[in-house]
């Protein structure tokens, strides 16, 4: 049974509904209330379980705007405007009909056909009638046919009303049309409710956005983790959102929160409505040994300088560019292998792809990676320091190349040769077939040095753009100083050096006597250095810090600081995973 309740907007009309066989499923009531009164009247209603309102005219039309259950109009019908005809057929002159076009233009129709002589106008608002009725009044017009407001007008200023009844033809309707709209409403209402079940059930915090960044609706999940809203104080957020609008693509970014990096995936939902969705796919605690990191919008990294060894990067990156198979980039620590690798990236997937970034000494099974690219579906899966992977990461990491999804790449890097780690036994011998078909080999700086002015002008540039240093170029005489160096740091070396030199020179040109400076300061502070032994802690421990420090004095080249300490290179790895 469908509780309804018809709310009549005039008496006549509450006895009509009480006369009228009711269809079997409608479980009725029947009330008397008219616009303000009835909306009241409706609110009620719907509190007190009613699942179906049935009124009139303009009654209706107030009560729908204000309650969500379905509200059902009784028509005017041509018997209902031919009765109030045939009522009114003795008065020859000064009638006149006001009502929204419903009424009128069916009247008109009647009123030619019957040649009636009824003036006809037609309203948009309620608040019309008032001014149109004082006018018929100046005008002569002495009867006035309508709905509930025009009638009740029409005695205030003085005129005849005539009320357009429904009969019950209209009531039938009006029932009949009920249970139609009732069933459609349950339908899509049990519809809405398993969607917001399943939203509220995903295992993973949503919420959705407008283009604004204004949230629309939260899931349970998101709702019930305190710590996640501050995803939404996030300037990113706006940023991505338009992105996803503007694209119509997905996207996956990290928001940085207080203790917690956020990797978010953000979904088109409706791009006419300018609506997204953001999936908290993972939430990790901040730290520096952090071993999975997800880049959302990778940026061109350019290929500078004009040696060989730059012209033959760019080829191979050209050549490289699109392949699907895995690519290996070898290099001395700092000679730009994750910038190769992002700069590959970006010539494959553009932005429209995350990057995700492995750092293999801090991996550890725990890290499900697995779920984590088949998550992400698309882009590309940067492994860097392979060397450090242990045995067992090795493994994990064979079957995940296995099962990886098509339409990611796979970027390794590695300090030293892959035929120079193989056969040292720290790279798994079937991993090595699997990654060593297409290779990139990164020259040291000091095999490039008629790049170092090229690098010197970017990287003061991109500081400028940083942190708006005056600094704008260095003297020829300055650079010139710098290519005697080795560099054994390589362009993280160089980067560091620019750095420091940008922000302690206060003119527009760093000059030889700044670089002199800062030069000398180096050597001198690694001659103290030479001098101080660690004797903190065990004897295992000073050794640890000894080949530390060697290592970083021959700027991370494991071969050299194997040399220097007279050790071959896989006890130096042996030591340093201990
Ligand atoms: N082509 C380039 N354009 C601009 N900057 C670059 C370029 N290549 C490298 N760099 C800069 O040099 C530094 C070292 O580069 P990168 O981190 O790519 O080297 P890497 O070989 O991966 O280093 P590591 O082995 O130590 O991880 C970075 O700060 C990077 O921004």
């Amino acid at each position: 049974m469908i509780k309804t309740l018809l709310i009549a907007p005039y008496q006549g009309l509450a006895e009509t509904a009480k006369k009228v066989d009711k269809p079997e499923d409608i479980d009725l009531d029947v009330t008397i209330a008219n616009l303000e009164k009835g909306v009241k009247v409706a609110k009620l209603a719907e509190k007190q379980g009613y699942e179906l309102i049935i009124s009139r005219g303009g009654t209706a039309t107030m009560i729908q705007d204000e309650v969500s259950i379905p509200v059902v109009h009784i028509d005017i019908t041509g018997y209902d405007m031919l009765r109030v005809f045939t009522l009114i057929r003795g008065i020859k002159k000064g009638v006149a009909l006001v009502g929204y076009a419903n009424i009128s233009q069916g009247a008109a129709t009647i009123c030619n056909i019957l040649e009636f002589d009824v003036k006809m106008i037609t309203i948009k608002s309620r608040t019309e009638v008032r001014g149109h009725l004082e006018e018929l009044k100046q005008q002569g017009f002495a009867v006035v046919i309508g709905d509930v407001i025009t009638v009740q007008v029409a005695e205030q200023v003085g005129l005849r009303g005539v009320l357009i009844t429904s009969g019950k033809e209209a009531v039938t309707d009006a029932f009949e049309e009920g249970k139609r709209v009732y069933n459609f409403f349950r339908r899509v209402n049990s519809q809405f409710y398993y969607f917001q079940e399943t939203f509220n059930s995903l295992p993973f915090p949503v919420i959705l956005l407008n283009k604004n960044a204004d949230v629309i609706e939260k899931n349970l999940m998101f709702e019930q983790d305190n710590q996640c809203q501050e995803i939404l104080e996030s300037p990113v957020i706006l940023k991505v959102i338009k992105r996803v609008l503007e694209s119509e693509t997905n996207q996956w970014t990290e928001v940085e929160g207080k203790n917690t990096i956020y990797e978010l995936q953000v979904f088109l939902v409706s791009k006419s409505e300018g609506i997204a969705g953001i999936n908290v796919h993972a939430s990790v605690v901040k730290s520096d040994n952090r071993a999975v990191r997800l880049i959302g919008s990778p940026v061109h990294i350019p290929i500078i300088g004009d040696s060989d060894e730059a012209k033959r990067l760019r080829n191979s990156i050209q050549q490289f560019a699109h392949a699907d198979e895995i690519v290996s980039i070898i290099g001395e620590p700092g000679t730009g292998k994750y910038s190769v690798a992002q700069e590959l990236h970006f010539e494959k997937f553009g932005q429209e792809s995350p990057m995700v970034v492995l750092e293999g000494r801090h991996l550890t099974s725990e890290d499900k990676l697995q779920s984590k690219l088949m998550a992400i579906k698309r882009g590309t899966v940067v492994l860097k320091d392979i060397e450090s992977l242990s045995a067992e990461m090795q493994d994990v990491l064979k079957n995940i190349l296995r099962n990886i999804p098509t339409a990611m790449r796979v970027i390794v890097l590695a300090n030293e040769s892959l035929d120079y780690l193989v056969n040292n036994r720290a790279l798994d011998n079937e991993l090595y077939q699997e990654i060593s078909n297409h290779v990139i080999h990164l020259s040291p700086l000091r095999e490039r040095k008629e790049d170092i002015g090229a690098f010197v002008d970017y990287f003061l540039a991109e500081f400028h753009a940083e942190n708006g240093d005056e600094t704008v170029g260095m003297k020829q005489d300055a650079i010139e100083y710098l290519l005697q160096f080795e560099w054994l740091g390589n362009l993280s070396q160089l980067k560091k050096i620019i750095r420091e030199l940008s922000t302690m020179t206060t003119a527009n040109y760093i000059e030889l006597f700044h670089v002199k400076e800062l030069m000398n300061k180096y050597k001198q502070m690694s001659i103290a250095n030479d001098k101080k032994l660690p004797l903190d802690g065990t004897l295992e421990e000073i050794e640890q810090q000894v080949i530390r420090q060697v290592l970083e004095e021959e700027g991370n080249n494991q071969s050299k600081a194997a040399k220097r300490l007279n050790i071959n290179r896989s006890t130096l790895w042996r030591k340093l995973k201990q």
